[in-house]
């Protein structure tokens, strides 16, 4: 997309995430909001237009759909960026195998960005780990993610990405661990133990307006691409886009 403002749907608006995307998007001229949605009723959004998930097909048009919502909702949005031929960048975790491969299918038809971490600090973590654990194979290898009392999945999203990235590594998953606590936007340590001495890579998440910024960030590099899968490496430190 190049020399336009954005349209932008927001599915899940009223979540921690949702009124997160909210708030950055309205501060950006890069950006419009086309529709917020979220599973019920809501007059505390102060924005404009805002429909609730059963009134999906009344949406007006939009360039790209933004989605944190829970896999209780994945399927009406694929489903809408799929009839309107529009991308679709993806923040939900804990989706079935189902809801994943509905994703690969219709990355046959639009440009679709599913990804369980949106900060630029992970997407470095992921190279780190997998790094380390080809040069690491025998050592243990722990996962560790905490997360405010809210989340619903576990492990989170980032710690079975950061997983993949151990196997890839060294063709063996790791163990993980989930505590759950107090308001704790997101931390994922990732520890390989020796005998004698141990690594362990650590991300914290302060802030989730990290997780916001990338979305909105790769959702302008999406639009306007050719169907297909892509990752948030790709669109952050990849060419192309604006
Ligand atoms: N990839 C990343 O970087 C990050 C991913 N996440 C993930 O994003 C998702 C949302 O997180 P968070 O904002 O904390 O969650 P919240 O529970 O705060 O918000 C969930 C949102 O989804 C909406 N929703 C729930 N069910 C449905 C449905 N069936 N149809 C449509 N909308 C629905 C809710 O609407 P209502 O309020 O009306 O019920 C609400 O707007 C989670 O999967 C989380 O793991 C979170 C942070 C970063
Ligand atoms: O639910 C959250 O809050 C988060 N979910 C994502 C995950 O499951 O990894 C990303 C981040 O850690 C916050």
């Amino acid at each position: 997309m190049t020399d336009r403002t954005l349209r932008v749907l927001i599915h899940g608006a009223s979540g921690r995430m949702g009124r997160a995307l909210l708030r950055l998007l309205a501060g950006d001229p890069r950006f419009v909001l086309a529709a917020a949605v979220t599973s019920r009723p809501r007059e505390d959004l102060g924005v404009h237009p805002v429909f609730v998930a059963a009134e999906l097909a009344e949406v007006p048009d939009f360039d790209v759909a933004i989605d944190f919502s829970l896999p209780a909702g994945f399927d009406a949005i694929l489903d809408l960026c799929l009839r309107r031929g529009r991308p679709l960048v993806s923040g939900t975790t804990g989706l079935e195998a189902p809801q994943r491969a509905a994703l690969d299918a219709a990355a046959t038809r639009i440009a679709v960005l599913s990804a369980a971490n949106f900060s630029l600090g992970v997407a470095v973590l992921a190279e780190l780990v997998r790094r380390a654990a080809a040069a690491l194979p025998t050592w243990d290898c722990n996962i560790v993610e905490v997360h405010h009392v809210h989340k619903q999945d576990a492990p989170s999203g980032t710690a079975l990405h950061l997983g993949q990235a151990v196997a890839d590594g060294r063709g063996r998953a790791p163990h993980y661990a989930s505590l759950r606590a107090g308001d704790i936007v997101g931390e994922h340590m990732v520890q390989f133990a020796g005998q004698g001495e141990r690594l362990e890579l650590i991300h914290r998440a302060t802030d989730r307006d990290i997780f916001a910024r990338g979305a909105l960030e790769t959702s302008l590099r999406l639009a306007g691409r050719p169907p297909g899968r892509y990752a948030v490496a790709d669109l952050l430190f990849g060419t192309g886009g604006r």
